[in-house]
């Protein structure tokens, strides 16, 4: 492999990586990426490793010795200090990160997001190691535009709704909606890791993803995740194709979303991961600002590459609203709209997203089918019990 530079020019050392939560569908890619493309060693923790598998086994494989899974749930492992300690960058991926889960189960939301978390940085700063860890573009909550009347002017002035790291406040609902636990986890994390910056010299990078999508995102449920189970909306949209049953709205599927393809997304980790002097003490917006659609939208889309993927026919209704309160409970609530600024991520790593929704939306349904209409098939044929 010849040797990586860095963006200022500098040759790269090979480095070890502590990933916590490599097991999941962020950590696959970029455990992907790094065996793929850098001499760079991982040591890959998390309670699972299905999605990791590929990488793991055999051991003939090109990069075997620079994987290693460690099966470790972060809440109760002493062995979280000792792996910190032999690798020169942590990266923090681990938490409940489905919004059926925070207001349905506030407490283990809490607690995966901020308690688990804490440990991580405290060996982080005082082993003076690294760390990059992984918010969410929910921390922004609302717009400032959505508090202004419906047919105010002053909501189409991006002064309103373009969401920046440094300027645009945190606006979540009442502490009845308990939709904003995870995001107000987030935030105090953030905010302490911004403190282990500012007063203990911790080197630092928070990212903030604005729905990342693609394979392995989630579970189809009934067929790798529960029956009952609610992922978020690029496998529920996904698992209702699959099943030939409309897609559910929530709420008329006003909200409006940004989705990046999460292989774009992956590049600016590994920039980050590879220009620390550029990342250290920044927080990024990771999305793509030219794909956005309301949910609705991104329902008939899907839809439509759906029917272009699979060579089924469209059904005759495609969707159907249903309240939130029906869909995820008491105490749901939403974010109306999020496009990220990137103008931090364009000064200090120069990256930008490149495929279109349409594109990503293509590969990505191609490998859902692939992956998962035959087995869908089959439950479907099985006979139910009476
Ligand atoms: N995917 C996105 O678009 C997106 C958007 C915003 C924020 N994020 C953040 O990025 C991170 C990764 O998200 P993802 O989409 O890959 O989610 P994911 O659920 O697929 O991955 C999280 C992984 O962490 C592991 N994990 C959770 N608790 C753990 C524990 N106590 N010990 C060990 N492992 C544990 C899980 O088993 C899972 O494999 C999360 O912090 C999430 O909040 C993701
Ligand atoms: O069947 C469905 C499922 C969802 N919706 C609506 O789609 C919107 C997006 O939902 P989802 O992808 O589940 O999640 P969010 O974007 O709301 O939140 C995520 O953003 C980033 C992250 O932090 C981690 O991924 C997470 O919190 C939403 O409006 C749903 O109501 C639907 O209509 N039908």
């Amino acid at each position: 492999m010849a040797a990586r530079m860095d963006l200022d020019g500098r040759p790269i050392k090979p480095m070890t990586i502590c990933m916590i939560g490599a097991g999941g569908f962020i950590g696959s890619h970029l455990c992907e990426k790094l065996m793929a493309e850098t001499p760079h060693k991982v040591l890959a923790l998390d309670v699972y490793n299905d999605k990791i598998k590929h990488l793991l086994e055999p051991d003939s494989l090109p990069w075997a010795g620079r994987i290693e899974f460690h099966r470790i749930n972060i809440k109760h492992d002493s062995r979280l200090e000792g792996l910190i300690k032999m690798a020169d960058l942590t990266i923090n991926l681990a938490a409940i990160c489905t919004p059926a889960d925070y207001n349905t189960r506030p407490l283990d939301t809490i607690y995966s997001n901020f308690i688990d978390a804490l440990p991580v940085v405290k060996y982080c700063s005082e082993n003076n190691k690294r760390l990059i860890h992984f918010s969410t573009c929910e921390v922004y909550g609302k717009t400032i535009g959505s508090f202004l009347p419906k047919d105010s002017p002053l909501r189409k002035d991006p002064a309103y709704y373009v969401l920046k790291e440094d300027t645009s406040p945190c606006i979540f609902g009442s502490i009845e909606k308990q939709r904003w636990s995870y995001a107000c986890a987030k935030q105090l994390i953030e905010r302490l890791i911004y403190a282990e910056g500012a007063e203990n010299g911790l080197d630092f990078t928070i990212v903030r993803p604005f729905n990342w999508i693609g394979p392995r995102m989630d579970f189809i449920p009934g067929i790798d995740g529960p029956s009952e189970g609610v992922p978020r909306v690029l496998a529920c949209f996904s698992n209702n194709l699959l099943r030939r049953e409309p897609l559910k709205l929530v709420d008329g599927g006003q909200s409006q979303r940004t989705f990046v393809y999460i292989k774009d997304a992956i590049e600016a980790v590994l920039l980050m991961i590879e220009n620390p002097d550029r990342a250290n003490g920044h927080i990024f917006n990771v999305g793509n600002p030219n794909n956005e659609v309301t949910v609705r939208q991104l329902a008939e889309m899907m839809t439509q590459v759906y029917t272009k993927v699979s060579g089924e026919p469209m059904l005759q209704s495609p969707s159907i609203d249903v309240s939130s309160k029906e869909f995820y409970g008491e105490g749901y609530d939403d974010s109306d709209k999020r496009i990220p600024d990137m103008t931090i991520i364009n000064k200090q790593l120069g990256w930008n997203p490149k495929t279109s929704l349409w594109d990503l939306l293509e590969s990505t349904l191609t490998y859902q089918h692939r992956t998962y209409a035959e087995a869908i098939k089959k439950s479907m044929a099985k006979p139910t019990a009476s």
